[in-house]
């Protein structure tokens, strides 16, 4: 609703009321239309102030509505006849004024933001664009390059920067309530059409058509398959090609395309797993709003690799000190002067101080008597992990947290060494850490709620994405990912090629196919994984490797590159051949195409020509198979936590919402049929052998996706 109050005789104030955003709901428009209407024909009334309730003027319109259908006043009209109002308008804009949010700040004549405000159109991140004349007012209030910028990323951005670029008139610091009012006293009288947008034409630009086809090329190349960035680069086009109503119009019908698009469904449905993901919860009962997190304010890091420097970096870009343990001064000074590079550069762009006085960089366990957690970053050997544990607890206070990042060894047989199972939980954390959003908070079976929270909370901090996973070979992601790589090197044997492969992943939205990924992250890193399970050994002919382990079908051809030395991108080969060791650009090797058909000819496969569907459909649907299974163990407390794991640790399209939207999405028989289909053809192959629970969903009618947990409840109850 909104609430209608009178002011200082001739000011009327608006105040939105919908916790804890002020959405514009169907409630609040209502209010805010009869609120206009009673400030309208108050003859006493010479202005009106619109704000938001608790220090926040408004989250855009509610998210939440538009998978129902849409009653109440419409936003278009209700903007429209805010600016067309003879009455003074201001907006007190505290908090954020965000997507519909600003766009009804735009149709106010005037705007006063506090300092701490942020500004934003992200309705693109929603699979939409800004279609309450966002589209149209904003260029035209500060020109057709900076909105091109701001509504193509839907970057939130500062009251300072709103100021800079004309979008508010006024910053100040305090109550910016008050200051709207007196912004109104001081204008009431002055004409107000210079002050509506939609009267004004864009501020001219030399060659519109060369700076939007620009925009354009930049958005298709970024969003790899993303409709509604395109579709914000034609609506900017038409403001600065149209008059107001017909670019409104197109602005509506750029609107019904995205609002009706899987794409649309798929982003607003990632916007709520990632925060259903924050509300974790554990099998006993213990969740987020029933567990109190103790603070940390000092961490240790043990080990100054790629991922401890990571790992150090964000605690610091958090305020949070550091003691960070190396085994000698090589590896300490190496890791020292990574960890001050980084900081140093980040303190620049920043334009903030150095933050280096909350680093320590030490040998000596003994420096970590007095931290509140620490992460163990070592070399991802349970041997070595388990000597590192053994020697912390001589030294940490008897309630210090401890982690590890390691990406899939068992933590509780991590934990067993310690004298506090309690509080040990896994942090891992994604490469580079300072950079990748995901953290996998993983609790052992005998990891303490409090322990969880505490690394939830401080994951939180250091601004990731935290989610919490439970116990087993690979987490969730990297259990998940096998399958998918897996199908990916049998696709080889059958004929594909890694560009083939790769190239149907990445038109399917991929960041990055996955035979690219394995050449950058190094293809030793899972060569050392199977050595250390017992799938190579040395017994194996290294000419003509068996293709079955352990009754199973098993790919060599990733441990036979690695024996040919080709590593990846740090050897100049790999899948791809490369200039030079190190560098980026992946090109087609001949000498990869020779090795597979030599390959398929010693094993007498023939080969055959693969669809992008078959890749797509064997390697996704293996995925979700097993994120299926996951659910089904209780691994995860619903489908949501995998999704965000894929959209921020996996470079997952967000616009296919992730695995298990994405499953839902194709519709759950299909997959269950595609599943069955590829089983018969690869009986050998246990991974695609439809889950219990697909089964199940299947049998139950394929509920939607946000009615799993209950299903899932009930098959638990039944085993
Ligand atoms: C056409 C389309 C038009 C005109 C639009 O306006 S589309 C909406 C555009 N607006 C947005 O995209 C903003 C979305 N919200 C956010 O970015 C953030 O929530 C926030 C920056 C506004 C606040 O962030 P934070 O303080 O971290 O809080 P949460 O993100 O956790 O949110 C708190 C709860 O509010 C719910 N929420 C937030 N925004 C909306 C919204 N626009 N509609 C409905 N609900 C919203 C959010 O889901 C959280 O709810 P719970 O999970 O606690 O139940």
């Amino acid at each position: 609703m909104a609430l209608y109050t009178r002011v200082k005789e001739s000011i009327a104030v608006i105040t939105l009321k919908n916790p804890p955003v002020n959405a514009l709901s169907t409630a609040v428009r209502r209010g805010i239309v009869e609120s206009l209407s009673q400030a309208l024909q108050d003859e006493q009334v010479k202005a009106v102030v619109f704000c938001g309730e608790n220090n926040t003027f408004c989250g855009g319109a509610d998210i939440k509505e538009f998978s129902g259908s849409m009653s109440g006043p419409p936003l278009v009209p209700m903007i429209h006849s805010i600016e067309a109002s003879e009455k003074l308008i201001v907006a007190a804009i505290e908090g954020v004024a965000l997507g519909g949010g600003l766009e009804l700040a735009l149709g106010c004549h005037y705007r006063v933001a506090d300092t701490n405000a942020r500004l934003g159109l992200p309705e693109v991140t929603l699979g939409l664009l800004p279609a309450a004349g966002g589209t149209q007012r904003l260029p035209r209030l500060i020109g057709i390059t900076a909105a091109l910028e701001l509504i193509t990323t839907g970057r939130h951005i500062s009251a300072k920067e709103a100021l800079k670029l004309g979008i508010v008139d006024q910053v100040i610091e305090g109550n910016a309530v008050l200051a709207a009012m007196a912004l109104a006293l001081s204008v009431i009288g002055q004409p107000l059409n210079a002050r509506r947008l939609s009267l004004q034409a864009p501020a001219w630009v030399p060659d519109v058509d060369y700076v939007c086809e620009a925009a354009l090329a930049r958005v298709k190349q970024r969003s790899r398959g993303a409709m509604a960035p395109v579709a914000c680069v034609q609506a900017v086009r038409a403001a600065a090609m149209l008059p107001y109503s017909k670019g409104m119009e197109k602005e509506r019908q750029l609107m019904d395309m995205l609002f009706r698009s899987s794409q649309a469904r798929a982003m607003q449905y990632a916007f709520f797993a990632q925060r259903s993901a924050g509300k974790w919860s554990l099998p006993n009962g213990a969740q987020w709003n029933n567990t109190k997190a103790r603070n940390v304010e000092r961490v240790g890091v043990i080990g100054l690799g790629t991922m401890g420097q990571g790992i150090a970096v964000s605690l610091v870009k958090a305020g949070i000190s550091v003691v960070a343990i190396e085994v000698d001064t090589k590896q300490l000074e190496l890791g020292k002067k990574a960890v001050t590079a980084m900081l140093q550069r980040y303190a620049q762009r920043q334009g903030v101080s150095s933050p280096l006085h909350l680093l320590k960089f030490t040998l000596s366990f003994h420096q970590l008597r007095d931290v509140d957690l620490v992460i163990e970053a070592v070399f991802e050997d349970m041997n070595l992990k388990k000597r590192v544990f053994s020697e912390l607890c001589k030294v940490l206070k008897e309630n210090t947290i401890i982690c590890t990042n390691t990406s899939g060894l068992n933590v509780d047989e991590l934990a067993a060494v310690t004298d506090r199972q309690h509080l040990v939980v896994g942090m891992h954390f994604f490469a580079p850490a300072h950079v990748m959003r995901l953290l996998e908070v993983v609790y052992g079976s005998g990891s303490s709620p409090e322990a969880v929270a505490i690394a939830m909370a401080l994951g939180k901090r250091m601004q990731k994405v935290c989610v919490a996973v439970g116990n087993c070979s690979g987490f969730v992601g990297n259990r998940m990912l096998k399958h998918y790589m897996d199908q990916s090197v049998y696709l080889l044997e059958e004929g594909a090629t890694p560009e083939q492969v790769d190239q149907a992943l990445e038109e399917f939205g991929f960041a990055m196919g996955i035979f690219k990924v394995a050449d950058l992250s190094g293809l030793d890193v899972g060569w050392r994984v199977r050595k250390a399970s017992g799938l190579i050994s040395p017994d194996i002919d290294p000419v003509k490797p068996s293709r079955w382990r352990f009754g199973r079908r098993y790919c060599p051809l990733p441990d036979m590159l690695c024996q040919q030395g080709r590593l990846g991108q740090k050897t100049g080969h790999g899948w791809y051949l490369y200039n030079s060791p190190g560098s980026k650009e992946a090109k087609c090797d001949p000498e990869i195409l020779k090795f597979l058909e030599d390959y398929r000819l010693k094993y007498g496969i023939i080969p055959r020509r693969i669809s992008s569907q078959e890749v797509i459909e064997r390697c996704v649907f293996s995925l979700a198979n097993e994120g299926l299974r996951i659910l089904e163990e209780g691994i995860t407390a619903g489908p949501e936590d995998i999704d965000i794991i894929y959209l921020f640790g996996y470079g997952w399209p967000r616009y296919r919402g992730g695995p298990m939207f994405y499953a839902a999405q194709v519709g759950l028989s299909v997959v269950l049929e595609k599943l069955e289909h590829y089983h018969h053809l690869q009986p050998d192959v246990p991974s695609l052998e439809p889950s219990q629970l697909l089964r199940k969903l299947v049998a139950e009618g394929s509920p939607p996706i946000q009615q799993w947990k209950s299903h899932i409840k009930n098959l638990h109850s039944q085993l």
